[in-house]
């Protein structure tokens, strides 16, 4: 007979606590009789004071009720909405222990799988705030009014915020600055519950070399009341607005984007800048959000792939082709492939913009077009993947092995598949004999990018 283990810790049990560790999600980890409590704003090495939350079965979660023992490493967060609402939930440590959590994050992982790499201190910013381009703002009715913010994390209660603090300044104002012209027109603010309401979220990308903004306003459904005044109030209080899109999205759900824009003023897309090469992006299109560390992102794949005049590459997960066109200019030829059409018609345009005629952008999921390629006998030097967080499909890794590139450069925002993405590498014959490269693209949260190159042994 099965005997059902008791946890150590119970529902508003008040208890004291020595913090050991910081999860992969920035919480602080105590544990008591080898049971971990999850706790948010706690840094290893502290003793805090915890009110237990939430009891699962292998796990609970402690409110952070006060600090006996604060860490040398803590620093006066600058709003505590930011740590609430995920914005900001490592604002709490100092920046440079920030860069240290994230090369220790990867290596641990690593380590955990029993292979041996070297991981670099990470890539950090000389001032790590202000940096996204990009906001997707949800928009909720309280106490009557219609309001911008963010969620408390793991709810959709909308915390109203004006200033987000690592958003470019230029987002911030365009959003009050919208919500303004919205609560003047009396347009409602959609409901998830009801599914009524007219608003669900604003998404504004700003341009960082160009200074091009767009701002698409997601409705659910078609209607947007007082559709012209709302344009011609919009383009008189952001003058310089480049781009004003409405995307129809009357989905159930969590699903912040429709399929449908109706383009409302201006171009459907804006134009930046990266590595000298011109990108034009439309609002479906993945574009990375902090364009001063993709820089050095970019930079650093396209070192280490050491492209030479003959090589073929593949680009996979490409995006608007930003990595492939800032390739090349350096190589033979390069083959790109997205999932998402808009991204493949934005990364044709792209090459069109910067003269590039040795680009060939497929619209495919990348695990089937590679399965192609290798059929079709295309065999690539490179082959550069810049995933999502789920990584690389197995088959796509069948196809690489078939392909035998020299070299696989993996651009990583997930450090766990990653790791076991490299694993299925190294057990089809790659190897890792450079240090795996973090670069801090989101400062004051826990997310991790990284660079790591996978040579074929002899
Ligand atoms: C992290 S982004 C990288 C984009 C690009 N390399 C860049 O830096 O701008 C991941 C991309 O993978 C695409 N994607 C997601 N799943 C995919 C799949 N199964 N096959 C191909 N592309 C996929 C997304 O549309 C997105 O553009």
């Amino acid at each position: 007979m099965r005997i059902k283990k008791e946890a150590p810790v119970q529902k508003n049990e008040e208890l004291e606590v020595d913090v050991i560790d910081l999860t992969y999600q920035g919480m602080g980890v105590a544990k008591v009789s080898d049971f971990p409590i999850f706790i948010e704003d706690a840094l290893p090495g502290e003793r805090v004071q915890v009110k237990v939350l939430k009891v699962k079965k292998n796990f609970a979660f402690g409110k952070l009720e006060k600090i006996i023992k604060a860490s040398p490493d803590r620093v006066q967060a600058i709003d505590r909405r930011f740590t609430q609402s995920g914005i900001a939930p490592l604002q709490h440590l100092a920046y440079p222990k920030q860069l240290e959590f994230k090369q220790h994050q990867i290596k641990e992982l690593f380590n955990k799988a029993h292979l041996d790499v070297q991981v670099s201190p990470t890539i950090g910013m000389d001032n790590p705030s202000k940096y996204r381009n990009k906001a997707q703002i949800p928009v909720r009715k309280i106490n009557g009014k219609l309001e911008t913010g963010f969620y408390r994390r793991h709810s959709h209660d909308l915390i109203p915020i004006e200033d987000f603090y690592i958003q470019d300044p230029h987002i911030d104002e365009a959003i009050i600055k919208v919500r303004d012209i919205l609560r003047d027109y009396h347009v409602s603010a959609y409901n998830e519950v009801t599914h009524k309401g007219c608003i669900r979220n604003i998404m504004v990308r700003y341009g960082r070399a160009t200074h091009e903004m767009m701002v698409v306003l997601v409705t659910n459904g078609k209607n947007l009341p007082h559709k012209e005044d709302i344009i011609k109030a919009i383009q008189s209080k952001l003058p310089d607005l480049d781009s004003l899109i409405q995307n129809v999205n009357d989905s159930h759900g969590n699903r912040l984007m429709g399929d449908k824009n109706v383009l409302l003023a201006g171009k459907a897309y804006i134009e930046d800048e990266l590595l000298d090469t011109k990108f034009l992006i439309s609002p479906m299109s993945f574009y990375q959000v902090n364009p001063i560390q993709t820089e050095k992102l970019y930079s650093l794949a396209i070192d280490k792939a050491q492209l030479s005049k003959d090589d073929v590459v593949v680009d996979a997960y490409c995006g608007i082709g930003t990595i492939s066109l800032a390739m090349a200019p350096k190589v033979k030829h390069v083959y790109g492939v997205d999932v998402v059409s808009e991204a493949i018609e934005d990364a044709r345009k792209n090459a069109k913009l910067n003269q590039i005629d040795n680009a060939t952008f497929v619209i495919a999921k990348a695990e089937d077009q590679m399965k192609k390629w290798a059929d079709e006998g295309i065999r690539p030097n490179v082959v550069v993947v810049d995933p999502p967080r789920k990584g690389i499909d197995p088959t796509f890794i069948e196809s690489v092995l078939e392909m035998k590139p020299e070299r696989l450069v993996y651009v990583s925002c997930n450090p766990a598949t990653l790791v076991r993405d490299c694993q299925a590498l190294i057990d089809g014959g790659y190897e890792i004999k450079q240090p795996v490269q973090p670069v801090d693209q989101f400062p004051q949260t826990p997310h991790v990018e990284s660079v790591t190159v996978l040579e074929r042994g002899k």
